[in-house]
């Protein structure tokens, strides 16, 4: 697949702590393109960290937001974007990115995220939990149809990201 770092997209998605912005800062060096975070996004705009956002305004706020952001890197962006874990979940958030660029699902074992944050502050859907194991796999059933809506799937546990990279990439 050719890529174009002036005019193509490269949405990465995947579930809170999944290595979103690790493999989207990789992929992007490696094919000399921009790397945008959607969350960095909505907090610039905002001016508010995403816990403040939640706690302030709301879930549902925050998912306006997240929609607002997702058509202005739409217009003003090319490259990797790694998306909000739930980005795709709400509104029509994943047919959007389908339509603007490649949609990557990065499907990370819930026990490898789960041992990924555990220690971890700052996620308002996951630290308000006891369970977080059980609140991962609550979450990952109500959103793993979205997810699988991604043009392409990565298992990155078991796959050498590198070799992804060169398989499905080459510069144009
Ligand atoms: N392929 C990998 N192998 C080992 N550790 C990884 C890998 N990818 C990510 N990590 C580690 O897992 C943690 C979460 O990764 P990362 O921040 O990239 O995930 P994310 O999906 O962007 O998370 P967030 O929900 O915070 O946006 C980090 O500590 C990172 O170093
Ligand atoms: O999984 C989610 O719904 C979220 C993930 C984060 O990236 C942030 O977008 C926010 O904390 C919500
Ligand atoms: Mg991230």
């Amino acid at each position: 697949m050719s890529f174009n770092p002036n005019s193509d997209k490269i949405f990465i998605w995947g579930m809170p702590g999944s290595g979103k912005s690790t493999f989207g800062r990789k992929l992007a060096e490696q094919l000399s393109c921009t790397y945008t975070d959607m969350d960095d996004w909505i907090v610039a705009q905002a001016g508010k960290s995403i816990p403040q956002i939640f706690r302030e305004q709301g879930e549902d706020e925050f998912r306006k937001l997240e929609k607002e952001a997702l058509r202005s890197i739409c217009e003003k962006t090319t490259g990797v974007i790694a998306t909000g874990g739930g980005a795709p979940c709400f509104f029509d958030n994943a047919d959007v990115m389908n339509d603007a660029g490649l949609t990557i699902f990065l499907d990370t074992p819930l026990l490898t995220i789960y041992n990924r944050l555990r220690d971890r502050e700052g996620r308002p859907l996951l630290d308000n939990t006891n369970d977080l194991y059980g609140t991962l796999k609550q979450t990952f059933a109500q959103r793993k149809n979205w997810y699988c809506e991604a043009r392409i799937h990565i298992k990155s546990e078991t796959t050498d990201l590198q070799k992804e990279i060169d398989r499905f990439f080459t510069k144009q």
